[in-house]
């Protein structure tokens, strides 16, 4: 469905993200790990179009589609998270996603000036669908609350809820639990996997491996850019090179 082909992001000398060939279990939760600077976050932000690959390919239903912007892998219906700084703290739950979805659907700037049928049509989509996804993501009660009186877990909530507005196939999740606690973090981990039970396909970054032991069907590992392994929990677990690289240092806890 998704797979990088030698994917490799270079800036200046340094190569973040080198050679790496990855494809993505369709309807499942995939899972990147590898210790700081091992080049995770760029490589997602290769993969969702933020940066272009200095070489190599991004692969989606068979189309290249390295060279595309952001917003057109978007519409492709690949979607992902950012951090909850991303927010609108002093507007509602409800409105934090309106406005998420309004920035990716259709009308242009006449339509709004002449608040066309087009607009009016979309907007009542937008709603619809806003307060779908946060019935989905478990936010009902908290529609009309201002973000920033909500907790940090239900921030991320709402950012997964802007994420699924765009009813995409694949979602990236950039550290979707880090600065929660365990309980939070247990959650969140449900709602991943109601997710991937609707179909939608997850990659995450993460750096609880305890969390991603069980919540993950497949990992890839990253350390220095190479992908050092590649496959299920227990596979990374007794992989030599990972325990050497990563598990046996101080992520192991
Ligand atoms: N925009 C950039 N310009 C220059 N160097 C960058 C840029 N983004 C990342 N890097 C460098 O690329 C390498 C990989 O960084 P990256 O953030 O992808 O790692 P990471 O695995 O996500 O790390 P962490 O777990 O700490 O978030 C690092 O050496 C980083 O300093």
């Amino acid at each position: 469905m998704l797979e990088t082909r030698k994917l490799t992001k270079q800036f200046g000398g340094l190569v973040a993200v080198k050679d790496v060939d990855f494809s993505l279990e369709h309807g499942k939760i995939n899972a990147i790990i590898g210790p700081n600077g091992a080049g995770k976050s760029t490589f997602f932000n290769v993969v969702s179009g933020l940066y272009r690959p200095t070489s190599g390919q991004v692969i989606y239903k068979g189309k290249d589609i390295s060279k595309l912007p952001a917003n057109k892998v978007a519409e492709l219906g690949i979607a992902r998270t950012f951090q909850t700084t991303h927010l609108f703290e002093m507007a509602t739950v409800f409105d934090n996603v309106v406005v998420g979805h309004r920035l990716r659907t259709q009308s242009n700037l006449l339509d709004s000036i002449f608040r066309t049928k087009r607009l009016k049509q979309e907007e009542e989509k937008c709603k619809e669908k806003a307060l779908e996804v946060l019935k989905f993501v478990g936010l009902s009660k908290s529609v009309d609350r201002m973000v920033t009186n909500i907790s940090q877990e239900e921030k991320k909530r709402v950012a997964f809820a802007l994420a699924l507005a765009t009813d995409p196939e694949i979602v990236f999740l950039d550290e979707p639990t880090a600065g929660i606690n365990p309980d939070e973090t247990a959650e969140l981990s449900q709602l991943m996997e109601k997710m991937a039970q609707q179909g939608i396909t997850i990659c995450l970054i993460e750096h609880k491996m305890q969390m991603i032991m069980k919540l993950a069907e497949k990992i890839m590992v990253l350390n220095y850019g190479e992908k050092i392994a590649e496959g299920t929990p227990d596979e990374i677990n007794h992989n030599e090179e990972v325990i050497k690289a990563y598990l046996g240092g101080s992520a192991s806890a």
